[in-house]
């Protein structure tokens, strides 16, 4: 039997799951097609990471290892939706919500004290951030707007905020002590096994990391963010901020850059708050709090202290904003700042929605206002600050006319920033951070670091850089289209990267191809012409650019990136299917508790799906696993057309309605086709029915909604009560069971 897993993961998508997973099994299972649920959400690899501390029944497998395997073999067909990257905040929300249901788990040590402290703490680390999505790609990205999906954007526009020439708004970024000033590469002649280690101005070195083992012709870089320059950045950016009287709202990655960007983070909050800080840094220091996991967990934390001192110190932090810039917000009623947690704006999506709205953000009061988008790391910013000049001059953008931007993004075997977690820094003290062969001595590269620097080594292997030119040339060829891959000469890996390309484009027929390369301000100035003019332009992009421009694009062209599809060829054969680009939407879960409606759109999963069954049926000669995959491809399109997507208001349509229109026209495909007689006798009578009940399930479905729902718990909900909320319609599901 050919087979799928289909993982299940948190909030949002995993709520898609309940409802939409009993369909998807009905439907294939009829060819020959098993669906495996493989649960990767925080809670099950929380409770994975730490049996010990479980009864027999509570424990469960490690299933993201097994999944990381299972990527290394040819028959591997995943489906992978979005799940949470874990901040400090949430996983320790998670913990708590676990331990109140029974699991004896560890509390989460915010300063490991002790030894068995420590390994806890690194244990429960393997949870945090983005530690996911590396270990499943093992290959490289591949994210476009199908086809039907940008022709109903055209047809059917989102909204979008009007530019103003005189907008205030602009990006500011480091022009000296950021990773981009200070980067070095190089591409190793051999394989070799280094060290890092910090020589210390006292003569004796500190070695942070003892061994990583390199092969023959991978890209190696060593780079460091000064914490002095960073502070001065900082400094000068807040008080320019407060003079133009625009808001102040800092864009980082904490998520993916897990380790570097949360400490970037901490010193915006540390700056903006530094009177308060200098007053009372020496009780937070005894408190243990560390504001690189948000200002949320220094109010947390005080709410210990008498009222009196909890009451000064809020005292003296709100006196501090009366110096400092008004700062954008992430929920103005709930007076949530943008310094709230690290992981609540992220660049990705965050740059893209307030472009998308003129360049405007929320203020405190509910207004939007023009604003100052602070990113630090100057190495991709740029790009931002030439679209918005872009926008400036020409105006926004129209979803109805605008080209498409697909990506081509190197990812593969934890390429660039995916796989410097481990090798990143802050140094304890001034000295010669340094890359050292172990076997030779031989120091490969040095730079000059001071006390609180970040400093990091990235690697990218030459087979992913490979394969990524060669995905490159495969989809210029297949949609005709020209590719630009965005390499600045300027930066050192780049020009690393630039070698490479040129050499490795001349393994394959590039004839009659568009292929080029740019720097990324050019790329995105070249790009953004031909957008305007209605023409597509592939972009090939290392990994921060692919995360940043596959919600930018998508966003602009089709107001969110939920509608991509998003393949990851695996090198060694195998499929995995991402469901959009997109995150897990937590907003939506709050709708869902609140008012029984959950607005998570699904085409995602539709599209990976079609890919995924596709891909099965090349791969196990599974003819009926193509005309289910060909009848869900015209489905999807109906379903577009139809208007059948979630809708944002309670009471109407929302995702479960959509789960049945898609089932309902998946059906009709399938009962209508000629290609397979025992599928069309199958699914005829299921069309049908469903075609007659139509009226009386969608009455159901959205009668359901309305009442707030309680399916006690977020990380771990009840299961059983979270499907008969998912699942509200009997004769819906007596239907499906009858297939
Ligand atoms: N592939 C992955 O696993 C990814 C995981 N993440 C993780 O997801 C979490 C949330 O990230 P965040 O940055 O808030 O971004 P999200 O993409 O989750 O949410 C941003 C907004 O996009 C809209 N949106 C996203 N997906 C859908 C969908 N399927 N249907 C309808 N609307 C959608 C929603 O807008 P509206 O509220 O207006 O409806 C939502 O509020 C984080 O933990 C992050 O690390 C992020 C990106 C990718
Ligand atoms: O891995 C993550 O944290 C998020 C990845 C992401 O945003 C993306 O793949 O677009
Ligand atoms: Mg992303």
């Amino acid at each position: 039997m050919s087979k799928i897993i289909y993982t299940k993961t948190d909030e949002a998508p995993a709520l898609a799951t309940l409802s939409f997973l009993p369909i998807v099994k009905a439907f294939t299972n009829t060819a020959g097609v098993s669906v495996d649920i493989s649960d990767i959400s925080v809670a099950a690899r929380v409770l994975a990471e730490f049996p010990e501390y479980l009864t027999e029944e509570q424990r469960v497998p490690d299933n993201l290892a097994e999944l990381g395997r299972l990527t290394q073999d040819p028959n591997a067909n995943i489906i992978k939706l979005p799940n949470i990257s874990a901040s400090v905040q949430q996983l320790k929300a998670a913990i708590k919500e676990l331990q109140s249901k029974g699991y004896a788990l560890p509390d989460f040590p915010d300063e490991p004290k002790t030894e068995e402290e420590e390994n806890i703490r690194k244990r429960y680390g393997k949870a945090l951030g983005s530690s996911v999505n590396p270990v499943l790609r093992e290959g490289n990205s591949d994210r476009r707007a199908p086809k039907a999906v940008k022709n109903y954007a055209r047809k059917h526009p989102h909204s979008m905020g009007e530019w103003k020439q005189w907008s205030s708004t602009h990006v500011s970024h480091m022009h000296s002590g950021d990773f981009y000033d200070g980067e070095q590469s190089m591409t190793l002649d051999k394989a070799r096994t280094v060290r890092m280690e910090l020589l210390l101005e006292d003569g004796t070195t500190k070695v942070l990391k003892p061994e990583i083992a390199l092969l023959d012709k991978e890209v190696i870089d060593l780079m460091f963010m000064s914490k002095k320059a960073l502070l001065e950045f900082y400094e000068r950016e807040m008080e320019d901020c407060r003079e133009a009287g625009i808001l102040f709202s800092l864009h980082v990655k904490a998520t993916m850059m897990k380790v570097s960007h949360p400490i970037v983070f901490g010193h915006a909050v540390r700056t903006y708050y530094k009177d308060a800080f200098q007053k009372h840094g020496a009780l937070f220091d005894e408190l243990g709090i560390n504001v690189n996991n948000g200002m949320a967990s220094l109010y947390d934390k005080i709410k210990e202290l008498p009222t009196s001192l909890q009451e000064e110190i809020e005292r003296d932090l709100h006196a501090c904003q009366v110096h400092r810039p008004r700062l954008a917000m992430v929920d103005s009623s709930k007076g949530i700042t943008n310094f709230h947690s690290p992981s609540d704006v992220i660049v990705d999506a965050s740059m893209p929605a307030m472009i998308r709205s003129g360049g405007k953000m929320w203020g405190a009061d509910g207004k939007m206002y023009d604003c100052k988008a602070v990113m630090p790391e100057s190495t991709f910013a740029r790009i931002y600050q030439e679209m918005i000049n872009f926008c400036k001059w020409h105006g926004n953008f129209d979803p109805t006319t605008m080209g498409t931007v697909p990506n081509v993004g190197l990812m593969a075997q934890k390429a660039e920033e995916y796989g410097s977690h481990d090798k990143t820094f802050e140094s304890s003290d001034a000295g010669i951070a340094r890359i050292v062969d172990v076997d030779t001595g031989e120091v490969l590269m040095e730079q000059a670091v001071e006390k609180g620097d970040i400093w990091r080594m990235c690697q990218t292997k030459d087979a992913p850089i490979q394969d990524w030119v060669k995905l490159a040339v495969r989809r210029a060829r297949e949609s005709d289209t020209p590719v630009v891959f965005w390499l600045d000469p300027y930066r050192p890996h780049e020009n690393e990267l630039i070698k490479k390309v040129k050499m490795y484009l001349k393994d394959h027929d590039t004839d009659g191809l568009h292929i080029e390369i740019m720097s990324q301000v050019r790329a995105m100035r070249y790009t953004l012409e031909r957008v305007a003019r209605g023409l597509d332009t592939i972009s090939a992009t290392g990994n921060i650019l692919r995360d940043y421009l596959t919600d930018l694009f998508p966003i602009l062209e089709l107001g969110t990136s939920a509608k991509m599809l998003s393949v990851v060829p695996l090198m060694k054969g195998g499929g995995l299917f991402e469901t959009g680009a997109g995150g897990s939407a937590p907003k939506h879960v709050e709708q869902l508790v609140e008012e029984n409606h959950l607005r998570w759109d699904s085409l995602g999963e539709f599209l990976a799906l079609t890919e995924s069954l596709e891909h099965l049926a090349k791969n196990d000669n599974n003819a009926k696993a193509q005309v289910l995959a060909d009848a869900l491809d015209k489905a999807t399109e109906k379903l577009l057309i139809n208007n059948k997507s979630p809708s944002r208001k309670t009471g109407e349509i929302d995702n479960r309605g959509s789960h049945f229109y898609l089932a309902m026209y998946w059906a009709e495909e399938l009962a209508a086709q000629d290609k397979d007689s025992e599928l069309k006798a199958q699914f005829t009578p299921l069309a049908e029915q469903l075609q007659r009940d139509e009226a009386a399930i969608i009455k159901e479905l959205n009668d359901a909604q309305g009442k707030s729902v309680d399916i006690k718990g977020y990380y771990l909900a009840d299961e059983k009560l979270a499907e008969q909320v998912m699942r509200p319609s009997t004769s819906f599901n007596e239907a499906i069971a009858s297939l």
